[in-house]
């Protein structure tokens, strides 16, 4: 059997997905504690300063900061985490992740990339997307809180987090099925007040969930 990523904390709570270094800062200040810095489509030696920084940031504030796509940026600067999804795990190197002792996020849409993503024990498996968003171009349809439902039944000891189009009204349905963590980014990045969208969220997703003694 495959070694096990590093493990990260049963629940994650409130998990902005944020595409700079200004959201991270805001976002850490805010008391945000899990995070992700995702921007798209670049040459590593293009975002290596944002990555680098936001790392930074993370440590000082004890957070657990998720890179995406960026994985040996991520190594380099010894990040908390990576995420990657279903494409990314055709050409990463998964050994040097987790030689490195960084944890990871896996993406996953259906039955088959969960099988795909259990065999490789990363650190916390995302599903998605449950509702539909307009912050990413999905090619599969909206899985909805049931499937979601179903899915969480597979993964009793799996941290596990829910991501797309969750807005601050559909949280409670979310939470309702069990799952640990709630991803957003428009809840946050396109809401007329960040900072009071922010403190609802985390309010209401990380109510339940005792302060961890590990990260
Ligand atoms: C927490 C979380 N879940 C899912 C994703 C999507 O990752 P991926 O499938 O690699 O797609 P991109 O984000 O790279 O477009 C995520 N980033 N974070
Ligand atoms: C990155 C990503 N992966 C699946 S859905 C999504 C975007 C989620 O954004 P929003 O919370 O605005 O729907
Ligand atoms: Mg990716």
């Amino acid at each position: 059997m495959t070694d096990a990523f590093p493990a990260t904390a049963p629940k994650l709570g409130l998990y902005p997905v944020v595409d700079s270094v200004e959201w991270i800062a805001r976002l850490l200040e805010a008391g945000v504690r899990t995070i992700q810095l995702r921007i798209k489509d670049c040459e590593d030696h293009e975002v290596e300063d944002a990555v680098r920084e936001a790392i930074a940031l993370g440590k000082q504030y004890r957070a657990r900061l998720f890179i995406n796509d960026y994985w040996r940026l991520a190594i380099k600067y010894h990040a908390y985490g990576v995420h990657l999804g279903q494409e990314d795990l055709d050409v990463a190197d998964l050994a040097a992740i987790r030689q490195a002792g960084l944890r990871l996020g896996l993406s996953t849409h259906d039955d088959n990339e969960l099988d795909r993503a259990l065999a490789l024990r990363p650190s916390y498996i995302a599903l998605g997307h449950i509702y539909p968003t307009q912050t990413k171009d999905m090619p599969s349809a909206p899985q909805g809180v049931v499937e979601l439902k179903r899915h969480l039944a597979r993964l009793q000891d799996m941290p596990t987090v829910a991501i797309g189009g969750i807005s601050l009204a559909r949280v409670p349905e979310v939470l309702a099925t069990g799952v640990g963590s709630i991803a957003v980014v428009s809840a946050i990045t396109q809401a007329p007040d960040w900072r009071a969208a922010t403190q609802e969220l985390l309010a209401l997703v990380e109510s339940g969930i005792q302060p961890a003694e590990e990260m």
